[in-house]
């Protein structure tokens, strides 16, 4: 793939107040969020269920368990309470995010992703990956940095300031960690197997890689997108959304877009990535999401869990029956993990960009011919 020079900083360009956003973001008609008519489509408002993981594994939990169950059937997500995370903490985290983001463009640009002039690589801070010119931008600004295992960390991307950042990320990592393997124990449960079952299928030294979106104002908010449509390459994902600003808004049913609403009571999202889709023989689905903007800022920190890179992603065998023949093809861990950044520039799903579908032939239509 060859890596054309990365465009600007977006809170730059808004900052600039240039009246409307440059060719370079502004989507087909056909794709903006107002497509559908209305003030950003005028999406309904998703009512997102709600689970307490604090009473998930707890003895009793049957309810909170059939709760999950049909959140993930119908949603792919749901919010989070009883995480255990006091609320300043929270707080707090978001807060250093966003004086990360208000720093001098310098001061930032000591940990950007680009390297040797004009190479790009996930870590650090920049823009998403821009492969051609064709490629229509979305309207952010990204940190992204990989947290576990502790030894994968590279510190030189980790901003010095503000100066709590560090310890703040270091104690969010574990605690989000303890939330990811208790909906991973208690979605293993739901589907009859051990708790254990998918822990163990991605690997105990689990990769976790958090992203710090800024979403800058945006004066023409109905002609791009803060982040385009996708699913998360993760098993699943943890999100620490904006508590005042919303954007982030659901495919639903495959076609029409719901907005999820502003989380203002500390919840956390928890979202099923395509490696859940996968090793779940389908039965999780990953849901499609976007993020529109608006005039005010906004920001997101974001928690991707994935296999350890040599695992082997594959439908579990306990999943894929007569019934439900295997509907996914295997394929390393590392390989989809390094396929989603050419899927994400080339806003395809890498399930599909990678062909990780199995292709059934019309083995039925062909029998009962015949
Ligand atoms: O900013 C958000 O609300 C969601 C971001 C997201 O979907 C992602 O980072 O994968
Ligand atoms: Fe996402």
């Amino acid at each position: 793939m060859v890596h054309r020079v990365q465009g600007q900083m977006v809170q730059e360009l808004a900052a600039a107040d240039i009246g409307a956003p440059p060719r370079r973001y502004v989507l087909k008609e056909e794709d903006r969020p107002t497509a559908g008519g209305g003030v950003r489509g005028q999406p309904e408002m998703a009512a997102i269920p709600t689970i307490d993981v604090g009473r998930l594994g707890e003895p009793g939990d049957v309810e909170e368990a059939a709760k999950l169950w049909a959140a993930l059937q119908s949603w792919g997500l749901f919010t989070v309470t009883g995480h255990g995370m006091p609320e300043a903490f929270m707080d707090e985290i978001l807060d250093a995010t966003r004086e990360f983001f208000h720093l001098p463009p310098e001061e930032k640009e000591k940990y950007s992703n680009v390297v040797d002039g004009d190479k790009f690589q996930p870590e650090g801070y920049g823009i998403d990956r821009v492969d051609t010119d064709e490629q229509i931008l979305d309207w952010c600004d990204r940190l992204y940095l990989q947290v576990q295992p502790e030894e994968e960390r590279q510190l030189q991307f980790w901003p010095d300031h503000p100066p709590a950042f560090r310890g703040l990320m270091e104690e969010y990592a574990v605690r989000s960690e303890q939330v990811f393997k208790r909906v991973l124990a208690a979605m293993a449960r739901t589907l009859g197997l051990k708790e254990e079952f998918f822990v163990n299928k991605v690997g105990e030294r689990i990769a976790a890689y958090a992203r710090f979106t800024y979403y800058p104002p945006c004066p023409r908010p109905e002609l791009v997108y803060g982040l385009k449509p996708h699913t998360d390459n993760s098993v699943i994902t943890v999100l620490l959304l904006d508590k005042h600003v919303g954007g982030l808004q659901l495919l639903k049913d495959g076609h029409r877009w719901v907005d999820l609403p502003v989380l203002t009571h500390h919840e956390l999202l928890v979202v099923v990535g395509d490696e859940m889709e996968i090793m779940s023989n389908g039965v999780f689905n990953a849901p499609v999401h976007r993020v529109v903007t608006t005039d005010k800022e906004r920001m997101s920190v974001v928690m991707f869990y994935q296999p350890e890179p040599h695992k082997d992603l594959a439908p579990s065998e306990e999943l894929v029956g007569d019934e439900r023949p295997a509907l996914y093809k295997k394929v390393k861990a590392k390989t989809f993990g390094d396929g989603f950044w050419d899927a994400f520039a080339a806003g395809e799903r890498t399930i599909d960009f990678l062909k990780v579908k199995v292709e059934r032939q019309e083995t039925a239509a062909v029998s009962s011919a015949g």
